[in-house]
């Protein structure tokens, strides 16, 4: 028998996450819920320093990183050399509502991705683990 396909082939590859991310990032964008809280001062920098020419890359960074961390993490052939992610959002201390509306910007990301409900489901249990590291430093 085959060895059964990792949920990296079965989403599509680096392609297949790459959507996923970047309907997410859209999604982030797009959060109105949020304002005048963490979730936009920790991101307005970012931003800023994107449109303002300071550091052009920026976001792409972060995108490309997001795109091999879930390349990794779930079985495929990418590489994550970012941070770990307790050292990432240390200092931003992010609370459990910005979490909360985090996630659902990534759960409309795998329904805009038409992602079926088992690969969903994994998918989601791979960012809840990191929940932990996230949230509260
Ligand atoms: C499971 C949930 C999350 C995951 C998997 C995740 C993933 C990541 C990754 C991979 C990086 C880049 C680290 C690097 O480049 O070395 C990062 C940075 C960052 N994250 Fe998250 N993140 C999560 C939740 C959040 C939340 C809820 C917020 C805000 C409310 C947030 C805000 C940021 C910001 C502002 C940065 C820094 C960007 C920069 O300075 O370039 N993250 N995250």
């Amino acid at each position: 028998t085959p060895a059964p396909a990792t949920l990296y082939n079965r989403i599509g590859q680096a392609d297949g996450i790459a959507k996923i991310v970047d309907q997410l990032i859209a999604n982030v964008g797009a959060e109105t819920q949020q304002t005048n809280t963490v979730m936009l001062r920790t991101h307005k920098p970012m931003l800023d320093a994107v449109s303002s020419g300071a550091d052009p890359t920026r976001l792409q960074r972060l995108r490309n990183h997001f795109i091999d961390q879930l390349g990794e993490a779930t079985g495929g052939p990418l590489k994550y050399t970012g941070m770990n992610m307790l050292a990432a959002h240390k200092g931003m201390m992010i609370t459990e509502n910005e979490f909360a509306v985090w996630r659902q910007a990534a759960v409309s990301s795998l329904a805009t991705n038409q992602l079926p409900t088992k690969e969903k489901a994994e998918l989601l249990a791979i960012l809840d683990a990191m929940k932990a590291d996230v949230v509260g430093h």
